[in-house]
């Protein structure tokens, strides 16, 4: 972006004047919500709605303050006059400065006079959309497109225009500057928002309306967990009320430091009511505390451990061979076997949960009784049927033939018991399979059991059989190519009505137990109608590091086109081989060469390798983070120890990347993990080895 000596200095000095009445109005709004906005009900009469109101106005001003770092507008875009009157039905829209335009100014929040007339829009407000679209052939009404440029101290200090009059060689591509300066600017610490700078496709996947499923396959880079916060924020601006009503909306990431990457993002964006879970979190099953051998967790995690797991529970079901004797007052009542047959047949029809459908059994036992009643001429009410199903009697054969479900006990036996499971996966599972999902050893309690991941979504799957879980609006999977079918399902039970924007790449996928295409996790989720979309272009990985790392991608994903970079760095990448005794030496050098440069630096490294890289750069008096083990490393540290097991989702300015041969070994698909290491880097990628190279890297 040029500096104001490019801009008329009147100009520049004008848009200055808008930014500080900008920021005096935003001020007024909020000392409005706080003065005057609710009447508060008389405090004696009420003190519990004077709470409620007093939290609900100081949220509505917490969400008027203005946010740090942020300038209230990053853009502009000018419309001939009168053609801009209404951002929404009935407000005065615009504030025109000079006859013969109208213009918008585009930021995080709405901002408005205290005449009305809007002073900023909000980036998702429909008008907005043209500033991220407006192109060429679609001009969108829209005669240019202002950028603003803004000191370190948030002052402004630039502006850059892009006339849509003008057909397109005639154009200076403003935009693409713009752009390369917000990727080039170096990290530090976590995720931000790229809100001025989102691409056309991009925006296109955002807006994309409540009611659509998403499914975005993307090379690293090219935006998918941006797109996926951003569209949250959208979401949560047009359909906020109908979102809360059908139970929210959550982001689902892979894990807890892929999280605490992330999860600046929608508050710097105003939004905060947003759940932001890993899958254990969102299913919320307790901690896993034991590992699968890939075998076993590629079994676990079929589909097919949803028949086991159904037929186990349901076989707990059993009709009576006996009559049921019912006695109230001086009479007793017979419900003979082939009634009780039937009225447990009608339940299993009707498909209600486990849980619900014992509930049933009692009430329509009970009403078995009071047909009986009448039928002998007794008398009966509106409560008979109730106090019947409450009857001890009832109460006892409901518990013989339809027990109390505990789902953890049920995994637990299935996963213990061979007669057990050999009967729940009869046709189902081989008997092979059947040993190979059972404890190697068996656990003393369900309490001791070492669960894994896979066993947690073995025992939500169980207990939402029993139970239905609370639903959402909308669930946003990030690194969605690594769930397995049965953690799709998890994730399905919780999205019964609403929508998915599912993101992720095959080619990162790492897991033994993921689906292997789209339409498969798709059919998983219950949203084979979701709309299938590509982004190619990277933002994050110059050319010089995404063609290299794509040699793996004919063995990874052979059916996956070439990733494409939006810029080009030379000298970003960097190969060193080391003879195995140099190799830590190799590593600290790369780090120390780093830090004379700007911004993040990640070591990433075979997970078994980490704790002696840690301690080799401590000893060389670099202070290092160690993530997964040190919960705020990425904010606290420049130098960050990554094992290659939790780099998904990440990015920093340089990358040391140490022993790839190492990395692609460590696991069944260690080249996808491998493919995933080498795309983290913004700038640099400084590959160390002593072993050769992987095969289609050499
Ligand atoms: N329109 C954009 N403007 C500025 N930066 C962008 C834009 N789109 C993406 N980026 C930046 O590119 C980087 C990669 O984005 P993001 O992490 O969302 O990609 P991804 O597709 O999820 O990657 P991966 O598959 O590797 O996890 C981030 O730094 C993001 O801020």
């Amino acid at each position: 972006m040029p500096d104001s000596a490019a801009a008329p200095d009147a100009e520049l000095r004008a848009e200055r004047r808008h930014l500080a009445s900008s920021r005096e109005a935003l001020r007024e709004m909020r000392e409005e919500v706080l003065t005057t906005e609710t009447a508060l009900a008389d405090a004696v009469v009420d003190k519990y709605t004077n709470a409620v109101l007093q939290r609900a106005r100081e949220r509505r001003a917490e969400a008027l303050a203005e946010l740090p770092d942020a300038p209230l507008f990053f853009g502009r875009l000018t419309y001939p006059p009168g053609d801009l009157y209404e951002a929404e039905p009935g407000e005065p829209f615009t504030s025109t400065r000079t006859p013969g335009a109208d213009f918008a100014y585009i930021g995080r929040r709405n901002v408005r006079e205290r005449s009305g007339a809007t002073m900023v829009l909000d980036w998702r407000a429909p008008v907005s959309a043209a500033f991220y679209r407006a192109g060429p052939q679609s001009p969108m009404g829209v005669l240019s497109r202002r950028r603003y440029g803004f000191g370190t101290d948030g002052a402004l200090t630039a502006f850059e225009d892009e006339d849509l009059t003008l057909p397109e060689p005639a154009r200076a591509d403003a935009g693409a500057a713009l752009l390369a300066a917000e990727i080039e600017r170096p990290r530090t610490g976590p995720m931000r928002d790229i809100v001025a700078t989102i691409q056309p496709d991009q925006d296109d996947l955002v807006r994309a309306s409540l009611d659509t499923s998403l499914c975005v396959q993307g090379a690293p880079g090219t935006g998918k967990t941006a797109v996926g916060l951003h569209r949250i924020a959208f979401l949560l601006y047009a359909e906020r009320v109908r979102l809360r009503r059908e139970g929210g909306v959550a982001i689902v990431g892979p894990s807890s430091s892929f999280l605490s990457y992330i999860r600046d993002v929608l508050p710097a964006l105003g939004e905060a009511e947003a759940g932001q879970l890993t899958l254990e979190e969102l299913a919320d099953r307790g901690t896993p505390k034991g590992a699968d051998s890939p075998q076993a967790a590629r079994l676990k995690g079929d589909a097919r451990m949803a028949e086991v797991l159904s037929r186990a529970l349901w076989a707990q079901v059993r009709p009576a061979a006996e009559t049921l004797v019912v006695t109230a007052g001086s009479r007793k009542y017979r419900v003979p076997p082939e009634d009780i047959a039937e009225i447990v047949d009608g339940i299993r029809r009707q498909r209600a949960s486990y849980g619900a459908g014992r509930d049933l059994l009692a009430q329509r036992l009970g009403g078995a009784v009071q047909g009986l009643m009448e039928a002998s001429g007794g008398t009966s009410d509106a409560g008979t049927r109730g106090r019947m199903a409450r009857s001890r009697e009832v109460k006892a054969a409901v518990t013989a033939m339809w027990p109390k479900a505990d789902p953890v006990k049920l995994v637990f036996a299935l996963l213990t018991d061979p007669d057990l499971l050999a009967r729940a996966a009869a046709g189902v599972l081989d008997p092979e399979e059947q040993a190979a999902v059972r404890f190697p050893r068996r656990p003393r309690s369900p309490r001791s059991a070492p669960w894994s991941p896979a066993d947690l979504v073995l025992i939500d799957e169980a207990a939402c059989l029993v139970q239905r879980p609370p639903s959402l609006g909308h669930i946003v999977l990030d690194e969605a190519q690594d769930l397995s079918p049965m953690q799709c399902r998890a994730v399905a039970r919780r999205v019964p009505s609403g929508s998915v924007t599912v993101l992720g790449d095959i080619a990162q996928g790492t897991a033994p137990a993921a689906a292997r295409t789209w339409a498969d996790l798709l059919r998983h989720l219950g949203k084979d109608d979701a709309r299938l979309q590509v982004l190619s272009r990277g933002y994050r990985v110059p050319a010089q590091i995404i063609d290299f790392a794509a040699r793996l991608l004919p063995e990874i994903a052979p059916d996956l086109p070439a990733p494409s970079a939006a810029r080009q760095a030379p000298g970003a990448l960097r190969i060193e081989a080391a003879p195995a005794p140099r190799l830590t030496g190799a590593v600290l050098d790369a780090c120390k060469r780093a830090l004379d440069e700007e911004g993040s630096i990640g070591v990433i490294a075979a997970d078994g390798r980490l704790d002696g890289l840690h301690t080799a750069l401590a000893e060389r008096g670099i202070g290092a983070g160690h993530l997964g083990r040190d919960p705020d490393a990425l904010e606290a540290y420049r130098v960050v120890c990554v094992p290659a097991s939790l780099a998904k989702g990440l990015e920093f300015d340089t990358v040391v990347a140490v022993e790839p041969a190492d990395i692609a070994d460590a696991e069944e698909r260690g080249l996808n993990r491998l493919y995933v290491v080498l795309t983290r880097a913004v700038s640099r990628l400084h590959v160390v080895h002593s072993r050769p190279l992987p095969e289609p890297l050499g």
